[in-house]
């Protein structure tokens, strides 16, 4: 592995002092890895994000990260199920809304990059557009912009297609692999869908069943650039199987 980023110790979240959620959660991310977390509903996939974050204190363990003098908050950029846009605000300006609290000078720089990310992800004709005017999809992405914008290390994705339609959810898929595999953000996704983790990631770790323990870790050797063919090939429903076998009997993931 390339050098680590971000390294779970032991982890262990209990809330209420009664329903333990993680249990010895051990992990080391490396730089520009993509590293998907699949699990039954409920067994602690959100709760590792909200740790990370820093939003829930943890119960035992420790999360560090490799020296990096920015804040974890400046390190990291988070993308939620649902985008939470500001509805009063056009594409924009809810791109920046993480630069409103920066110096005039840094603004003005941010509205080039914010400019440019909007392009990327194909919205370049949206941005003085308001949310209301946008797809479920198309507001996904100015997400996923705003997560961008102080140029994160790490990106924390939490289900951020599972609210999408299946087909806006593959256009997301291959746009998150095209930006990834042109600037290797390291990347912790979590995700219900097998395929889609397979499609994306280095990595797959699989949580048990509340508590969630990592029952396997499963590395995706597949080759990039990978496509929505890829999932026709063998080897993606080796993976895929694999990862289905160990999460035998938990019917809360899909395909
Ligand atoms: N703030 C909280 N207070 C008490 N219990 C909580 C809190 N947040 C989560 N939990 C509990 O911790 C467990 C793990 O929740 P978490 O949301 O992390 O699971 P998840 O794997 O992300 O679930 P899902 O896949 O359904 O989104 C659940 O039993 C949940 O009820």
């Amino acid at each position: 592995m390339t050098t680590t980023v971000m390294r779970f110790d032991h982890v262990v979240k209990k809330y209420g002092g009664s329903t333990l959620a993680i249990d010895d959660f051990d992990l080391e991310i490396g730089d520009g890895e993509f590293v998907s977390i699949v699990g039954p509903s409920g067994c602690g996939k959100s709760t590792l994000l909200k740790l990370v974050m820093g939003l829930e204190p943890l119960s035992g363990g420790a999360i560090s990260y490799s020296a990096d003098a920015r804040s974890v908050s400046a390190m990291t950029g988070m993308v939620f199920q649902q985008p939470l846009l500001l509805p009063w605000h056009t594409v924009l300006d809810n791109v920046l809304v993480p630069s409103s609290l920066q110096s005039r000078a840094q603004r003005k720089a941010d509205q080039g990059w914010a400019r440019e990310l909007i392009e990327m992800l194909g919205l370049e004709e949206f941005a003085a557009s308001h949310p209301y005017q946008l797809s479920g999809g198309m507001q996904q992405r100015v997400g996923i912009a705003r997560a961008l914008l102080h140029d994160p290390r790490i990106l924390l994705m939490d289900e951020p297609f599972g609210a999408l339609d299946a087909m806006t959810r593959d256009q997301l898929t291959m746009d998150l692999l095209r930006i990834w595999e042109t600037d290797r953000k390291t990347v912790l996704f979590i995700t219900h869908s097998i395929s889609e983790a397979v499609l994306l990631s280095d990595r797959v770790v699989v949580l048990t069943p509340r508590p969630g323990r990592i029952a396997d870790t499963i590395d995706i050797d597949l080759p990039r650039p990978r496509t929505l063919a890829t999932i026709n090939t063998p080897e993606f429903g080796e993976h895929a199987r694999r990862i289905r076998q160990v999460l035998d009997g938990t019917e809360a993931v899909t395909s």
